[in-house]
């Protein structure tokens, strides 16, 4: 030890050695001293091409097996730091294997389990095929990613900003629910566009500037939803204005191994990367799978008693439609299960369905009531439990919902409700897709009965009411259309305690089924065949149909339609007395997409009355009721659910011959002067419309009173007879009256009207300011990434507007300045001089407009000022 000390003393003593040390390390200092003269010399763009060129030399070299981290790959160092920020060192599988494919360029079909980190799979190459172009926001659109639903292109897009910040080139979001025009304006500045389906066609078939001649790679996440029929015509038409010579890269947890859907996209010989195909099941290790099986009526009493034992936990309940999520989404904020509920479907207005989508990402501990909006790849932080309340349509969906939870490394559990009706066909389509599941029981002493609870909100609310119809049709629809009909069986579901167990007091009727009925029966009527044993046929045959053999079923049902017709009598008597009950509802349809079918729907309708069905008069009532439904789409499978009820109920057709429509046609038609005389009869005053407060006050009255003291003085005077020219002097009160009233009203509604112009024009401001911020970003710049700061963004028009800017009023300069001020946060740390200069004109005009209008402190208070300006003001006038 001493002896070592000593040695080393003695070398570090040696002044040859100390010499030869020093002359190694300044040759090298000078050496690079001169490198870094040289290349200052040099244009930037050129010392970054030489080092892409070196980049692109060591593709050929990746070899996935070696790959641990990211910095193993040939990346930039503009990537790479984004990465470190953003605490991406190691590799996952997925990633491991696809991003050196997709350097060199290959396309790539990639296939994960959820969670695994397929996002990245496909933003690094992105962002490194940009780079290695050396693409700048004047080559426009160079990079497209399309997802399926808003939020997980909103999502794509914050991962994106966050990896990417270091890059130069643009990226936009670009997503339905948001001011097109707006968008349109920028689009074309955008290099990397994240967009939805729909919104991204509109653009293409819209905005006129809008090219993607130049575009480089095409990505599709969830690439089998955007692949499949949903999406297919919106896909076909995108894809043409696409060009053929481009990367393509396909991501998802449920891979396309359509040979169709490829070749739809110009595929160059993919590389399939399969990374769990081998895996012994196909979902996260770390998810705990059970399911239960639950009647129907009991499903919303198990919700609420689950949610009541998971009070600190988050979970996410997927529903089959917006509108149960609506209904039921109501009842728990009502009956307050002890956790914020939030919901989230496809009905909500964009803002909302953000704001829901952030609040949830924040929350420690919630519950999310959500379509299937919510199923694939979002990426909510610590969710505890996937509850599936309606059973996912196939073992796909399934997957995908239960993949909100377990992501990257983390653990979850997830539980499916099925009905006694769906579990053996969900549970081997399950098996067959290798996810593992195991039964397990609810104990009946921990569930709670919420039914009386809902009844007495529908009681009080007649919304809440309407809502809950609308759910009850809504999810019959959703099992309806189901193409799996081995797991779903509409004509299994108990209806009436299905009703009771929403808080209804009786089932609805679903009447569009009517209509079919009608439509069948001529059919019928047409071709005289026996359909029954058609009918029957179909029901037992096998479960996927597509549309033709959903009508074709429709119609084979036909004869068993007319058979069941008898007792069609007996339903209507029934139903009248449940619409005499004011138990009326509607079938009432919101959706906005369904709108041109609901008018076409109640058109046909009111050609003809047709009877409420009934499959049970015991058990089951429907009620008539005024429809403005937009569940056309269904109505063979619902004419199919009603022969069925009847079938269940045993209801036999000769006993109750059925009354024919025209009959009951001609029974409802009652002409104008007999129900003018009923009016009478009830002495009605017509046109007669009187409004109280609460207090029970009469606050209007239509016709108005006749308020003129002539009219008054008159209508006391009756003995007098006629006078006209009393008469006309009343009258030309009466109008001089009016008019002033007319007047009153006019200015009223005028003064209302600029109010609400007033209001929506600050509101589109705001969203305005708000949407452009929040959807296009350059990639380059600084901060903190843990949280989006809005003000961060650049616009991409600043100069534009900083010409406009001189000419803009004072409540817009206000908005603009405040963006500028966001604008000069992120260009702070852009060096580029062409950046700032505009910025420090608009700051200086800034400081020089502002001084003038500071408040003038006069160290009085509130009160004390106005008086002070009052008094200065009449002085002065
Ligand atoms: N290399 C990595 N290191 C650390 N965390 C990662 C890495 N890659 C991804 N993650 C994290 O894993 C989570 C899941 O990633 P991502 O959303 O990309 O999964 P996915 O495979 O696309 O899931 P889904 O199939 O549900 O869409 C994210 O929170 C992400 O931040």
């Amino acid at each position: 030890m001493g002896r070592s000390a000593g040695d080393l003393g003695s070398a570090e003593m040696d002044p040859v050695r100390s010499f030869e040390r020093w002359k190694k390390k300044y040759t090298r200092r000078t050496k690079w001293l001169r490198l870094q003269r040289k290349e200052r010399k040099r244009p930037e763009w050129q010392v970054e091409r030489e080092g892409i060129g070196r980049l692109v030399q060591r593709y050929p070299e990746i070899n996935a097996s070696e790959i641990q981290r990211f910095s193993d790959f040939p990346l930039s160092k503009k990537t790479l730091k984004g990465l470190q920020e953003a605490q991406y060192r190691m590799v996952t599988e997925i990633q491991r294997q696809t991003i050196g494919l997709a350097l060199q360029g290959k396309d790539v079909l990639g296939a994960a389990k959820t969670g695994s980190g397929k996002t990245l799979a496909f933003i690094v190459p992105a962002l490194e095929l940009l780079y290695r172009h050396q693409w700048t926001s004047a080559d426009g659109l160079g990079v497209l990613i399309i997802s399926p639903t808003r939020e997980l292109a909103y999502q794509t897009f914050k991962v994106l900003r966050k990896v990417g910040k270091n890059h130069e080139f643009s990226a936009g979001l670009i997503i339905g629910g948001k001011d097109l025009k707006e968008e349109s304006e920028r689009i074309h500045h955008i290099n990397m566009l994240i967009c939805t389906p729909g919104r991204l066609l509109q653009h293409m078939d819209e905005t006129s500037y809008f090219y993607a001649s130049d575009l480089q790679m095409l990505i599709l996440d969830e690439a089998d939803r955007i692949l499949d029929m949903g999406f297919a015509d919106t896909m076909n038409a995108i894809i043409e204005n696409l060009p053929k010579k481009r990367q393509t890269l396909l991501f998802s947890a449920t891979q396309t191994k359509s040979v169709k859907d490829l070749a739809r996209l110009s595929l160059k010989d993919p590389e399939y990367v399969w990374v769990h195909e081998k895996a012994k099941f196909s979902t996260p290790a770390t998810l705990d799978q059970n399911y239960v099986v639950c009647e129907l009526q009991q499903k919303v009493n198990m919700l609420y008693s689950f949610l009541r034992s998971h009070l600190k936990k988050k979970s996410i309940v997927f529903f089959a439609s917006c509108k149960e999520v609506q209904y039921l989404f109501r009842v728990f904020c009502k009956l307050q299960p002890g956790l914020p509920v939030l919901a989230l479907h496809g009905k909500q207005q964009q803002m909302k369905r953000m704001e829901v989508y952030t609040c949830f990402i924040r929350k420690k501990a919630a519950v999310l009531f959500a379509t299937d909006i919510a199923a694939r790849g979002l990426d909510f932080p610590a969710v505890n439990w996937v509850i599936q309340f309606d059973c996912p349509e196939d073992a796909n969906t399934y997957i995908h919902r239960v993949g909100r939870t377990a992501r990257y490394k983390e653990g979850g559990e997830a539980l499916l409700v099925l009905l006694p009706s769906e579990e053996k066909g969900m549970v081997e389509q399950l098996a067959q897709k290798k996810v593992p599941v195991s039964e397990i029981k609810i104990n009946p002493d921990k569930l709670s009965d919420i039914q009386k609870r809902m009844q007495a909100f529908l009681a009080q609310d007649q919304e809440l009411k309407e809502r809950a119809q609308r759910c009850f049709v809504s999810y019959l629809r959703s099992v309806y259309l189901m193409k799996n009909k081995e797991v779903f069986d509409v004509f299994k579901l108990p209806l009436a305690e299905y009703a009771l167990s929403l808080g209804l007091a009786m089932a609805p009727r679903v009447r569009f089924l009517q209509k079919v009925q009608k439509q069948l029966s001529a059919k019928k009527a047409a071709d005289g065949t026996d359909h029954l044993k058609e009918a029957e046929q179909n029901k037992n045959s096998p479960s996927s149909m597509n549309e033709e053999e959903v009508e074709k079923c429709g119609t084979n049902f036909s004869g068993k339609v007319s058979v069941n017709k008898a007792k069609k009598k007996e339903r209507r008597k029934e139903a009248e007395e449940c619409s005499a009950s004011s138990e009326g509802a509607e079938e009432s349809g919101e959706s906005e997409d369904e709108s041109k079918e609901v008018s076409e729907d109640e058109k046909e309708e009111k050609e003809v009355p047709v009877p409420s069905r009934v499959p049970n008069p015991n058990s089951v009532q429907f009620f008539e009721g005024d429809d403005d439904d937009d569940d056309d789409d269904d109505t063979e499978e619902l004419d199919l659910l009603t022969v069925k009820q009847r079938d269940v109920f045993g209801v036999e057709a000769k006993d109750n011959p059925a009354p024919s429509v025209s009959k009951s046609k001609m029974k409802k038609k009652t002409t104008k002067t007999q129900e003018a005389k009923k009016i009478l009869k009830k002495k009605f005053k017509v046109n007669t419309k009187i409004v109280f407060t609460e207090d029970g006050e009469l606050v209007q009255q239509w016709p108005p009173v006749q308020k003129s003291s002539l009219a008054q003085a008159d209508e006391e005077d009756d003995a007098s007879g006629i006078n006209l020219d009393k008469a006309k002097e009343i009258l030309r009160e009466e109008d001089k009256f009016d008019k002033e009233e007319y007047r009153k009203k006019v200015k009223e509604k005028h003064r209302e009207k600029r109010l609400k112009e007033k209001a929506a024009r600050r509101e589109a401001r705001n969203n305005n300011a708000q949407a452009e911020e929040e959807t296009v970003a350059f990639l380059a710049h600084s901060g903190s990434e843990e949280e989006f700061d809005p003000s961060t963004l650049p616009d991409p028009d600043k100069y534009k507007d900083s010409d406009e800017e001189q000419n803009s009023e004072s409540e817009d300069s206000y908005s603009e300045l405040e963006e500028k001020s966001g604008r000069k946060k992120r260009n702070y740390n852009n060096s580029t001089a062409a950046e700032e200069m505009p910025l420090k004109r608009k700051k200086a005009k800034f400081s020089q407009e502002e001084e003038p209008c500071l408040p003038l402190d006069t160290g009085l208070s509130l009160a004390e000022d106005e008086e002070l300006v009052l008094h200065l003001l009449n002085s002065r006038s």
